[in-house]
């Protein structure tokens, strides 16, 4: 549980301000599917920020990651359908879908907490939104085996041919390093609320000269997230997702909600096919490497309604290290079935 600090009198002032990290997923924006207008959009952001001030009115330092997963591959078909109209205006590749994906999502969540701080009145941060980079290990062997599916139509395809639908699934290599670690540690360090790693930061990999370049992949955010609230010295990783608490059997005859895990649990369960890829498994592994990464640190998983009770402590699943937990801090691991 997180305990509200006294009112500051500047939001980082309060010795019992935490570092809080909020990852938002891509669906969260969507509730009304792949046809949900911009306005809706909007509103949904506007709900989300009501807890994140509520957090940055208690005096915690914020910083707010983001999916993309529908939204990059709307952007990546609306460009697809344009190409045979328009064959003058430049395809884009999906290094340059994430970018104008993190432009758009990072526009909807930074000005509605903005508004949302503003019309609250107490003491305001400013909210800055940071395009993030990421950089991935290029031999990563999930270019050779895309398992992330962006665009929102259930259904199954490969990069190269989508689903009837268009939700396709593409490569998600592993985090290696955010290049704008600095700049956010700065801003947080300011007080200032921050948007950044949106759609788990735009791919890139270095070239044997040490310049980058784009690569076509889209990360996934909570390994970003977990990668970020490792470097910023995070106290409280926050992932909501689709539902209220991480479950075993989920959707099968014995589904169990859990209130807490710790991370021998959480990497039992993990081993035993109970958090699929590409959706509750690297929110797992993003927690299990936060709260791995230093003494005292916990994750919460939740959905976004849930978010203000979870923490208040009356829902989510909690995860801690446990007694007998080892501490390393690093890059996210691998999932299994990769190379080391
Ligand atoms: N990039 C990413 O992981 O997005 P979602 O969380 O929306 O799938």
């Amino acid at each position: 549980m997180l305990p509200p600090p006294p009112p500051p009198e500047r939001p980082s002032a309060s010795p019992a301000a935490r570092t809080v990290v909020v990852a938002v997923g891509g669906n969260a924006l969507l509730r009304g599917g792949e046809r949900a207008t911009v306005a809706e959009q909007f509103e949904a952001a506007a709900r989300l920020a009501v807890p994140l001030a509520g957090l940055l009115g208690a005096g915690h330092r914020l910083l707010v990651t983001h999916g993309n997963g529908p939204q990059v591959g709307f952007i990546q078909r609306r460009s697809e359908l344009v190409a045979p109209l328009a064959p003058e205006l430049p395809a884009l590749g999906l290094d340059m879908c994430v970018a104008d994906s993190q432009g758009s999502l990072g526009y909807l969540l930074v000005s509605t907490l903005a508004g949302r701080l503003r019309a609250a009145g107490g003491p305001r941060p400013g909210v800055a939104g940071l395009l993030t980079h990421t950089v991935v290990d290029a031999d990563d062997p999930a270019f050779a085996r895309p398992t992330k599916p962006i665009g929102s139509v259930p259904g199954r395809g490969s990069a190269r041919e989508p689903a009837p639908g268009g939700e396709r699934l593409v490569p998600s290599p592993v985090p290696r390093a955010v290049l704008e670690t600095e700049a956010v540690r700065a801003l947080l360090a300011a007080g200032i609320a921050v948007v950044a790693g949106g759609g788990g930061g735009i791919p890139l990999v270095e070239r044997p000269d040490g310049t980058y370049r784009g690569v076509e992949a889209v990360v996934d955010k909570d390994l970003t997230s977990a990668l970020l609230a490792d470097a910023v010295g995070a106290d409280l990783l926050v992932i909501t997702t689709g539902v209220d608490r991480v479950a075993v059997d989920f959707g099968r005859p014995g589904q169990r909600f859990l209130d807490r895990l710790d991370v021998a649990g959480a990497r039992r369960l993990l081993a035993e096919g109970h958090f699929p890829e590409g959706s509750m498994g690297p929110k797992i592994r993003g927690a299990l490497r936060f709260v791995t990464g230093a003494p005292g640190r916990e994750a919460l998983i939740t959905s976004v309604a849930g978010l203000p009770a979870a923490l208040a402590g009356r829902g989510g699943t909690r995860i801690r290290p446990g007694p007998a937990a080892a501490y390393a801090p690093g890059p996210p691991p691998a999932p299994a079935g990769r190379l080391p």
